[in-house]
Parts: structure tokens; C-alpha cells; sequence
């Protein structure tokens, strides 16, 4: 595709982790130019006045956020924003024919009430929300190729579902025993002075939040629930790991049957996710690092099986920014525009 073939994106959230992800991934992206960064309190700022290191490749000023000049200009459109701003954003820009891909939960939910449940805020887009697919494309890929509203999955919930999936699909476990042991980097709290993400505070320490209560839990039960054919409750753990990107999911649950053993799973996970080009499979007995997939789009998946406590070990490590957030969403671009699905996304990483 030559250059003036390319599309028109913006990015509302421009000065967030996830803006400058997305602005890394698509200038290095064939098919897109950007021609829109939004924002509030960095509007009017140049680029490069909030992250120097991008001044060689990078002449913007971050915008205003003002929906009629995002659809005059844009034929899709990123949000990078707090939870509760993109359902009001997306309405009139879905009315006006952009693509949105909102990174926020506002449009992770099939059920708005558990929405307002979780994150306290009411809503009134209805008839926007019912139209959003769930925006992680090893799961729901052909919704995605024909979608106009992508919500793309929390950070913490790429990671469980992607160790889950295949077990619940494929009714190898006792779904309500499931429970998810997950660590991430302080990046996954975004670019804000948050007390607990302060370098003294999380440096040389490690500790559980959101203990019974993180409001990921909805979110994975949902797509779990689905998976399963009925509701399923599962118990989530996060931990702040004092490093700066990466999430490792460890998953454990009971299995139907005893008898299964590893090469048994890895050979259902392997078919499972056999046209998936980013998740990778390892081997017997290796387990995934999250140093791995950092700076890339890719999920490691590792099992174990235990005969002693009839317990599958599912581990699956993401960069939390990329496949747990800007990358995935690129990935869902890609199948929206009906682009190879791994255009443009790193497959290597920064090692070591
Ligand atoms: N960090 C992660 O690992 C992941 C994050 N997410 C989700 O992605 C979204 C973005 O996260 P992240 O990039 O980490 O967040 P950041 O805190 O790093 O950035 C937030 C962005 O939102 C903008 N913003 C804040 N308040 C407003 C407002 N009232 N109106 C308009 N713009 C506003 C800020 O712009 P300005 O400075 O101009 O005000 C900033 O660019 C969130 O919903 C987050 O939950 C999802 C998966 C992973
Ligand atoms: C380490 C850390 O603080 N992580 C964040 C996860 C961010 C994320 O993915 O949040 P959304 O669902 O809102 O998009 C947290 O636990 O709140």
C-alpha cells in the first residue's frame, strides 16, 4: 500500500501511557497516518514538550477534543481515556461514521447495569453500547472484522482470558474453582501521581489490592460465562510488582477429569489457538517471563498439570501496554480494516 492509501486515525488521550503506545505503534504502521491527538489538560502542548524523545519523529500539538473536528478529519479514532469519558465521546462519533476503539471499559460490558455497578457511573448510550464487540480478537475475531465500536479488554483480563479460555471452551474444569493470581507493572496504573505507583512506595516491595473486589472480576466473569454456556464466579488477585510494564497471570483450576495430563492441554491449547499469530505456546515445562512479550504484541502461555491436587497451572504473561492495551487495539484495527492482522505490531523484544 502506498503512502497516500493510508487512513486518517486520531488518538483522544494523547498524553497517556496508552496514547504514546499508540503513537509509537502507528508511526510505525503502513497503512495510517495520524492527523489527530486529543486531549484536556495537554491541550494546546506540543508533542515533544511531554515526550522529548519522540521530537525527531513528531510535530503535533495535542488538540482540543471536539467530536466534529475528529469526524471531519479521522476514519478512526483511538480512546485513551479514564473510565466513564468514552461513553459519552463514542455516541456522536459512531453517528458520524468513525471507527472508535476505546481502551476504557465503557464499552467492555454487554450489561450496562454491571457497568454502573462496578464503576458508578449511569449511562445513556444504549443504542451506542449494544453495537460494541468485545475487542480481543483471539476470542472474537470475525465480530471484530465487522465492527464500528471496539471495546478493548482491560489489561488483566487479556491476560486471564487468554490463559482461560481453552479450559472453559472446552469444559476441561470445574469453572467456579477458577482462580487468578495476576501480577503488573506500575504502568498498568497509567501516567498518573498516584501514591501507590510512587517509586519509594512500590520499589522493593509487592503487595495485593482490589482483594474480592477489582472491578476486572465482572469483566473476566462476563467472557468466561460465555465460554462455559452459564455463570461463572471466579476469585481475581492483582498485585503492584515493582517493575514497569508486564502482567503475569497465573490461573489454577480443578480438572474434570484427572486423568488429563500436560501434553493432553498443550495440545488442545495448540488447536485452540492454532490462527491466533500472537499467542505462543510454550513447551513442556517452561513457564512464561513477562520480559518476553514486553515491547511486543505477543501472550506466552505455559501449563502444568499437578496429579497430586488434580489442578491445571495456566501462566500466560502480556506487556500490559501493548497486547494488554494499544497493541491489541491496533490488532483490532487491522481486522476492522480488513488488513493482515499483524500489520504492524512488534513480535520481538527488548532482550534482555
Ligand atoms: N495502563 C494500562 O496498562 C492499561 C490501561 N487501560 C485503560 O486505558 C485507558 C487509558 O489508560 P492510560 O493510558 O494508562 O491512562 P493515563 O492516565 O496514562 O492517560 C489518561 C489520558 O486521559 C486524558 N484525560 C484524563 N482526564 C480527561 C478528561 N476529563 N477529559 C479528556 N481527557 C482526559 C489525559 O489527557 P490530558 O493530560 O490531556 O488531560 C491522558 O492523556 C484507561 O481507561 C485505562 O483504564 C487499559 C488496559 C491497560
Ligand atoms: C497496576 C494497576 O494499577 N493496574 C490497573 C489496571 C488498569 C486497567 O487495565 O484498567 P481499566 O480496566 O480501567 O482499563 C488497576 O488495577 O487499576
Amino acid at each position: 500500500m502506498g503512502e497516500s492509501k493510508r487512513i486518517p486515525v486520531g488518538i483522544i488521550g494523547a498524553s497517556g501511557y496508552g496514547g504514546v503506545q499508540l503513537v509509537k505503534l502507528l508511526l510505525e504502521h503502513p497503512n495510517v497516518e495520524i492527523v489527530y491527538l486529543g486531549g484536556k489538560d495537554s491541550a494546546g502542548k506540543l508533542y515533544s514538550d511531554i515526550y522529548p524523545h519522540l521530537g525527531h519523529r513528531v510535530n503535533f500539538t495535542i488538540e482540543p477534543i471536539d467530536t466534529d473536528v475528529i469526524a471531519a478529519r479521522c476514519q478512526a479514532v483511538f480512546l485513551g481515556l479514564p473510565n466513564g469519558l468514552a461513553c459519552d465521546l463514542a455516541p456522536p462519533l459512531i453517528a458520524k461514521g468513525v471507527k472508535v476503539l476505546d481502551l476504557s471499559a465503557d464499552y467492555r460490558f454487554k450489561d450496562l447495569q454491571t457497568y454502573t455497578r462496578w464503576y458508578n457511573k449511569d449511562r445513556t448510550d444504549g443504542e451506542t453500547a449494544v453495537k460494541a464487540v468485545y475487542g480481543l480478537p483471539e476470542l472474537y475475531r470475525e465480530e471484530i472484522k465487522s465492527a464500528s465500536l471496539v471495546g478493548c479488554p482491560g489489561c488483566y483480563p487479556t491476560a486471564s482470558l487468554m490463559a482461560l479460555s481453552p479450559l472453559l471452551k472446552q469444559g476441561l474444569i470445574v469453572p467456579e474453582t477458577a482462580i487468578i493470581d495476576a501480577k503488573s507493572g506500575a504502568s498498568g496504573g497509567g501516567r498518573q501521581g498516584k501514591i501507590n505507583l510512587l517509586l519509594s512506595e512500590a520499589d522493593g516491595s509487592f503487595g495485593a489490592y482490589g482483594v474480592a473486589k477489582h472491578r476486572h472480576t465482572p469483566e473476566i466473569e462476563q467472557v468466561c460465562s460465555e465460554l462455559a454456556g452459564h455463570e461463572v464466579r471466579v476469585q481475581f488477585t492483582p498485585h503492584l510488582i515493582p517493575m514497569v510494564r508486564g502482567i503475569l497471570a497465573t490461573v489454577y483450576a480443578t480438572l474434570r477429569d484427572p486423568g488429563l495430563v500436560r501434553d493432553d492441554i498443550l495440545t488442545i491449547y495448540s488447536a485452540f489457538y492454532r490462527s491466533s499469530p500472537f499467542v505462543k505456546i510454550l513447551p513442556n515445562g517452561t513457564y512464561p517471563q513477562t520480559k518476553w512479550a514486553c515491547g511486543t504484541n505477543l501472550c506466552y502461555i505455559g501449563i502444568e498439570t499437578d496429579d497430586r491436587t488434580d489442578r491445571v497451572i495456566v501462566l500466560s504473561a502480556i506487556d500490559n501496554l501493548i497486547k494488554g492495551q494499544a497493541g491489541q487495539a491496533v490488532q483490532c484495527l487491522n481486522l476492522m480494516m480488513g488488513w493482515e492482522e499483524t500489520l504492524g505490531l512488534p513480535q520481538l523484544c527488548f532482550y534482555p
